[in-house]
């Protein structure tokens, strides 16, 4: 049977020409418009599917999770000691048990309780912002440490660095062509004296960061319980089921629970302040936006206290803005490779075993097709005539699919929505002004890792307050 269509390939580079390192996802919403909604691409011999529409990847990845549920081989993980993060787990017994914890704890029911610290957080945020408005990407992980290890992160806090340099240096060394021995296996073999192929150093800095990221939180936590001072955390709430077990047991499962904790914190650090970064963007752009959800918080919630997540039902305008920012800003447009462990036919073609499925899911949030006029930040696509919420399933598309989906989506869909009320409740967001008072164009600082991600890094803009109104109750808040 033939490969699924796609462009044609040369020999041995195969379609190397037709995979462009910056925005990959751009050109293979291009190929689809002529090839249809699989691709087949192959690079140096690896083959490659890309899933272009709604339909094929539930095809696929959901209702054939078993078989489409894998990372691709990525020695390098192993070499450097990473790949005990989920994301890079192979799947099998122990994803699926690290993965049943993540899911247990990461459920919005599990949440619930942790509704009061999301609204305390953000409360520090907005205290932040006005103290310092042009910081507002500081104490990224704030959210994360506190709600995983009830950590509460200090101003230039070295424990937040190990996470956030590990997840650029792995995202990285997975790029095809980036690192050899993800190509040719055998070079692992190597001894570290023969130059050009020791991978002493990397190995060396890959290895602390690892144990850094898995260790040093957990020891907090547990420093803190033998104390009698641990706050309540997810890790805390791990820990106590931990010691109910006795012997080898309770070692083993305490490893497995530092993994579960350690991967979120690593996979929800620079991702969710990423999404937060957008929101100031899409702020500064769209100034009607932000007058109408503004319009929408004041008859809702008042000016006299700030958004829980009770209003939540009554702020169709902010649930849109949020889903909005999820489609127009990936910080994932193609989501993190999954790998088929079987041959398979798909519509009458053939899929080969070890196959790199990829989707696109920015080709598909940005399908004139489904969402008109794709580029621009519209939240009125998430509502209906009367002014209601209409949800849309395709927007989880942001967080991949099927059985490897992002477990943290609930967590962000609080946090953010959290934040963009708080925001809008108290602040004006405006293009930055130079010493001539002449506006400031927005051009945010991008980092764009054509594998995993594309993260908003800065941007400059003004953050001021509405009014006294507003500047008072940030600040009742923030000492409250
Ligand atoms: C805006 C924020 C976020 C976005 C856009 C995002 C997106 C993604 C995507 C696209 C994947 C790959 C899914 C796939 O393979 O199909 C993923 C995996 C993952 N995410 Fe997130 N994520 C975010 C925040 C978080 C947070 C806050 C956490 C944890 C608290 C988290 C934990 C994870 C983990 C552990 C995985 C690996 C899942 C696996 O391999 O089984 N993420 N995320």
């Amino acid at each position: 049977l033939p490969y699924p269509p796609g462009p044609k390939s040369w020999p041995i580079i195969g379609n190397l020409l037709d995979s462009p390192k910056q925005s990959p996802w751009v050109a293979y919403a291009e190929m689809s418009k002529q090839h249809g909604d699989i691709l087949y691409l192959q690079v140096f011999g690896q083959s490659v599917v890309v899933l272009c529409s709604p339909s094929v990847v539930k095809d696929l990845f959901e209702k054939r999770g078993d078989i489409y549920s894998d990372r691709p081989s990525w020695p390098i993980t192993e070499i450097i000691d990473v790949d005990w993060l989920i994301p890079f787990t192979r799947y099998g017994e122990q994803w699926r048990e690290k993965r049943k914890i993540a899911d247990r704890t990461l459920r919005p029911g599990a949440l619930s309780p942790y509704h009061q610290r999301i609204e305390e957080n953000t409360h520090a945020f907005l205290g932040r912002l006005l103290a310092a408005p042009v910081d507002f990407r500081s104490h990224v992980g704030q959210l994360i440490m506190s709600l995983v290890y009830g950590y509460d992160l200090k101003e230039n806090d070295e424990i937040i660095k190990p996470p956030v340099e590990l997840v650029h240096m792995t995202s990285r060394l997975i790029l095809p062509g980036a690192t050899l021995v993800n190509h040719l296996p055998f070079l692992r073999h190597i001894p570290s004296w023969v130059p050009w192929f020791s991978y002493e150093s990397l190995v060396r800095v890959g290895r602390e960061l690892s144990q850094k990221t898995m260790n040093e939180p957990i020891d907090f936590v547990k420093s803190a319980m033998r104390d009698g001072t641990a706050t309540s955390s997810l890790a805390r709430d791990q820990l106590l089921e931990v010691e109910s077990l006795i012997g080898p047991e309770a070692q083993m499962q305490e490893n497995v629970v530092k993994q579960v904790l350690g991967s979120m914190y690593e996979a929800g650090v620079d991702t969710t302040a990423s999404a937060r970064t957008s929101l100031f963007v899409a702020l500064t752009l769209y100034p009607e936006v932000q007058r109408r959800a503004q319009a929408q918080i004041d008859s809702v919630v008042s000016r006299d206290r700030l958004p829980t997540f009770e209003d939540r039902s009554r702020l169709p305008y902010i649930e849109a803005i949020c889903k909005e920012l999820l489609r127009w800003q990936m910080v994932g447009p193609m989501g993190v490779p999954h790998a088929s462990t079987e041959d398979s036919i798909y519509r009458g073609f053939f899929i080969p075993k070890g196959s790199m499925m990829i989707i696109n899911s920015w080709g598909i949030l940005h399908n004139p097709e489904l969402y008109p006029d794709p580029e621009t930040f519209n939240p009125e696509r998430f509502l209906n005539e009367d002014g209601t919420f209409r949800d849309d399933p395709t927007i989880s598309l942001a967080f991949g699919a099927g059985k490897r989906i992002c477990p943290g989506r609930h967590l962000v869909d609080m946090s953010l929505f959290m934040i963009a009320a708080s925001v809008l409740s108290v602040f004006n967001v405006t293009k930055a002004k130079d010493e001539n008072g002449r506006e400031i164009p927005v051009d945010p600082v991008v980092e764009v890792n054509a594998v995993v991600w594309y993260v908003t890094l800065a941007f400059e803009c003004s953050i001021t307050p509405r009014d006294k109104i507003a500047e008072d109750l940030i600040r009742e808040n923030v000492l409250a």
